[in-house]
């Protein structure tokens, strides 16, 4: 694989520089680029002659100031969450404040002061306003986690020079689709045991179709996909036992997502209170011990092989962890800190959206048939490679279509560096904005018919034709974008290319609709039963 052969160059190149016998701390990275700006989308992607320009913005003395800005009370807001268990509802709350109050609003949780953003052209301003290490929101319950125990920040709680360091070493490896592509394989290998489980358990089933709770599923292979990928492992997730090592695992990461409200309050509990209420902040620490220790595990066995190799002089083959362990781009902690962050924001999101993607196909069997044909059209039967997504336009709508309908993340954060004006408004730098994607998304300006199921509008009739886009970035934009975005991509694509060639994905007769609720992330509100009927 092309990827491995480079990493592969790469390794013998380093053994040669340094004839100690140990991993060498003075490697060279393969095309340095640090400090430089990237872009996630393709100038096509993004219909910029779309996003108004903000007049406003640059008129400073009739700027309004954060007094004049609507936004319901704190007290309203109290009573919203906790009363109304509003974590529960987060998107919904978004498109009701933005009716009442308009486009931007501020609203107040606590200490945190958060002003929110419903208008797509106001979001386009604020990411293309922000600076070169732009910060999401505050991560010191992460932190202080981190120097409790002497471990690292990964990219998702680092900030400034920090972040920007490991980001330019992880985005020269997995942020565009030919990086990721060399992985197709092993992603492969990782579907056909999704099939083989589906076809265990829906033998289980009276009917012998249906796969009760299929989220379930999607989360075993979206956590096999991705350790195949980051640690060069299999973890034995689809198989009927389970190993022990990674059951420890999913029960710390549903740890980490059961007590999502009460390590929420981790953060948000004062430190002297802990004492009183020591719950949170315990189940806090103890999720991220597990998340922490299983990565460890798997980059110490990795280290361990590849001094192994390099003691007896063999030659160091292997893919993304290898790479990082022999070029020491990055120290081993840091390593340990971003395979942890990584794994973590890996899992959930492709298995929500895979179980949303599965659910819309059912229940709009015209859709499925039409994105059958293209499949078979292009693949005619084969097993696709990681280049054929490029000729799979309505996968790749699927994907966008579900993502706008169920925004894994609602909304995402952005800490202003500088002061901004915004809708009319100035918001002084170290402000809390909302960015809030579900709203955008479902917007009728934005999206006409925003409610339907209709993954062709993501069709371009030519390439001069631009699809709009702000008003869905479900991997975020720019520079502090998703850096998983690929290897998402890439496992949901070639485990939906798949399914729908072996079978009719039906609703199970007894099937409801099931609404969306935030738990921290978007995600169904009820498990999801489906029928995996054989296409012969
Ligand atoms: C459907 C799947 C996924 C969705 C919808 C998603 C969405 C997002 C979003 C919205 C952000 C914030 C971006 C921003 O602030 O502009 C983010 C950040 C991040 N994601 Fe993903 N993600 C997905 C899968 C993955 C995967 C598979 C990985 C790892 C392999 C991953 C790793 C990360 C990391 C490390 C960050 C923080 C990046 C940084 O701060 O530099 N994500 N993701």
């Amino acid at each position: 694989m092309a990827l491995h052969k480079t990493f592969l160059r790469l390794g013998r190149k380093n053994l040669l520089q340094h004839t100690c016998k140990q991993l060498s701390l003075q490697t060279r990275g393969l095309h340095k680029t640090s400090g430089s700006v990237e872009l996630t989308h393709s100038p096509a992607d993004l219909k910029d002659d779309t996003v108004k320009p903000s007049e406003d913005v640059l008129d400073v003395a009739n700027a309004k100031s954060l007094k004049d800005m609507p936004g319901p009370s704190t007290v309203a807001n109290l009573i919203e969450f906790f009363y109304r268990d509003g974590f529960s509802r987060i998107h919904e709350i978004q498109m009701e404040h933005s009716q009442k109050y308009g486009k931007i609003f501020k609203s107040r949780f606590g200490p945190q002061f958060v002003v929110s953003i419903t208008d797509r052209d106001m979001v386009a301003h604020v990411l293309r306003a922000e600076g070169v290490a732009p910060q999401r929101g505050n991560m010191e319950s992460w932190k202080e986690y981190r120097d409790m125990r002497g471990r690292s920040t990964g990219l998702i709680s680092a900030e400034g020079e920090e972040w920007l360091k490991m980001r330019s070493v992880l985005r020269q490896l997995i942020m565009r689709p030919r990086d990721v592509a060399v992985f197709a394989p092993d992603v492969n290998a990782v579907v056909e045991d999704l099939v083989k489980r589906i076809k265990t358990m829906r033998s289980q089933q009276t009917d012998g179709q249906t796969v009760e709770n299929i989220n379930d599923l999607f989360f075993k292979y979206a956590m096999e996909g991705v350790a195949t990928i980051l640690y060069e492992a299999r973890l034995g997730c689809l198989e009927e036992d389970i190993p022990k090592m990674s059951q420890e695992y999913i029960a710390a990461l549903h740890l980490m997502f059961s007590s999502f409200k009460t390590t929420m309050y981790a953060g948000a509990i004062p430190k002297w209170l802990r004492p009183i209420i020591p719950k949170p902040w315990e189940e806090f620490c103890s999720s991220w011990d597990g998340l922490f220790k299983f990565s460890q595990i798997h980059v110490d066995r990795k280290l361990s092989e590849v001094k192994r190799k390099m003691e007896r002089g063999e030659e160091i083959k292997g893919g993304l962890l290898t790479h990082m362990l022999v070029t020491r781009e990055m120290s081993v902690e840091d390593i340990y800190a971003n395979m942890t962050e990584m794994l973590l924001a890996g899992v959930d999101t492709t298995s929500f959206t895979l179980s949303w993607s599965t659910y819309l196909l059912a229940r709009h069997p015209m859709v499925q048939q039409q994105i059958f044909e293209e499949v078979e059209r292009v693949l005619g039967g084969r097993v696709p490679t990681g280049e054929d997504a490029a000729n799979l336009p309505l996968i790749r709508g699927l994907v966008k279509e579900t993502l706008r309908l169920f925004p894994v993340l609602p909304g995402n954060g952005r800490v202003t560096q500088d002061d901004l004006i915004v809708g009319g408004y100035l918001i002084p730098k170290g402000t809390q904005l909302a960015l809030c994607h579900y709203s955008t998304s479902m917007d009728e300006e934005n999206f006409p018919r925003a409610e339907e199921f209709r993954p062709e509008r993501w069709l371009r009739k030519d390439s001069t034709d631009r699809v709009d886009n702000f008003g869905s970035i479900p991997f975020g934009y720019g520079i502090r974008s998703c850096i998983g975005r690929r290897i998402a991509e890439l496992e949901m694509y070639l485990a939906l290319t798949q399914l729908l060639q072996k079978f009719h994905i039906k609703v199970s007769p007894d099937a409801t609709d099931v609404l969306a609720k935030t738990h921290g992330l978007l995600c169904p509100g009820a498990p999801i039963n489906l029928r995996f009927v054989d296409r012969d």
